[in-house]
């Protein structure tokens, strides 16, 4: 059986650096093809074995994403929305599967993907950790069973570097409790609250945002009824949780028909009503 070749794009970054050390744990069946970093970065032309920390693997840190993509099955990418926006069209044009973990994309960069999605198999999810895909599911029953009981409230924390908020995976939390309660994050989310505010609306839905120090990531949807609340939490201590998530999303995109696909595909989350 011929190896997977993987790409993996914002080799040098976080995410990137903890990619790489996934896919050497990953073992059999997975190699890194390319690593991909921005014109002009400090990691142009150092291995990216090195640059992980996880020893030497021959694959030198490239800029060029088109002679970057000859050799890969599938690209994980990482990066930002400018970039991840170019890796997608990249993709598109050679049918190579995209894994795409960027988060912060306006609505139109949304409709690029889908579109960029009937040409190559793309799995985009705000998160890629099996903790917080069991949560969408847990969050989702609780929602519908408390119904307009309970007041709703999303809090997230993350590390000082980073520059979109709310997170993608607190966004995706508010999408899931709006649709299981028939309401919209375009008009009950709530991302601010300050002086006069006046009384909470029963149908808000609100976000808060901690941002500091080397937080990985964690989440809260906090169901506060009078008398008693109940909080459904997840948080990452290590970055391998979401690039494990990722290597594993690759291994089941590749060979894929093409399609706008997520992580509760790859860990075959969805109910039949849900497929249906
Ligand atoms: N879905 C999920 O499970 C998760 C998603 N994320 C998301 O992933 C993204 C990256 O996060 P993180 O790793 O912390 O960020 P980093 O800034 O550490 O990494 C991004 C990397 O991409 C590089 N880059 C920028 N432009 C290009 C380009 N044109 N081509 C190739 N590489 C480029 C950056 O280079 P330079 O710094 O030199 O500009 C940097 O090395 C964020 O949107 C974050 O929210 C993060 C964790 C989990
Ligand atoms: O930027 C990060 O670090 C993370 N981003 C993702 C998000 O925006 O939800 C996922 C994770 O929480 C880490």
């Amino acid at each position: 059986m011929t190896a997977l070749r993987l790409g993996i794009a914002g080799a040098g970054g976080r995410m990137g650096r903890t990619l790489i050390e996934a896919l050497q744990q990953a073992g059999d069946g997975v190699v890194l093809a390319a690593a991909l970093e921005r014109e002009g970065s400090e990691w142009l032309g150092a291995d990216a074995g090195d640059v992980a920390g996880t020893g030497r693997l021959g694959v030198a840190i490239v800029d060029n994403v088109d002679a970057a993509l000859e050799g890969c099955d599938v690209l994980i990418d990482f990066t930002t929305i400018e970039a991840s926006l170019v890796h997608l069209q990249a993709c598109a044009e050679r049918g190579v599967g995209l894994v795409l973990g960027t988060t912060g994309f306006s609505a139109d960069a949304l409709r690029r993907i889908e579109t960029a999605a009937d040409r190559t198999a793309v799995c985009q999810s705000s998160n890629f950790s099996t903790g917080v895909n069991l949560c969408f599911k847990l969050l989702a029953d609780a929602a519908r069973a408390l119904g307009d009981s309970v007041d709703i409230e999303i809090i997230e924390a993350h590390h000082r570097h980073k520059v979109d908020a709310p997170s993608g995976t607190a966004l995706s939390m508010g999408q899931v409790v709006a649709e299981a309660l028939g309401r919209s994050l375009k008009t009950d989310a709530v991302y601010h609250r300050q002086g006069q505010t006046g009384a909470r609306e029963r149908r808000e839905i609100g976000f808060s945002t901690i941002r500091g120090g080397d937080i990985v990531g964690d989440h809260t949807v906090l169901f506060a009824a009078d008398g008693e609340r109940i909080e459904i939490s997840h948080k990452a201590s290590s970055r391998m949780a979401f690039a494990s998530g990722a290597v594993r999303a690759a291994r089941w995109l590749a060979g894929r028909p093409s399609g706008l696909y997520d992580m509760q595909d790859v860990l075959d989350l969805r109910s039949s009503e849900e497929r249906a």
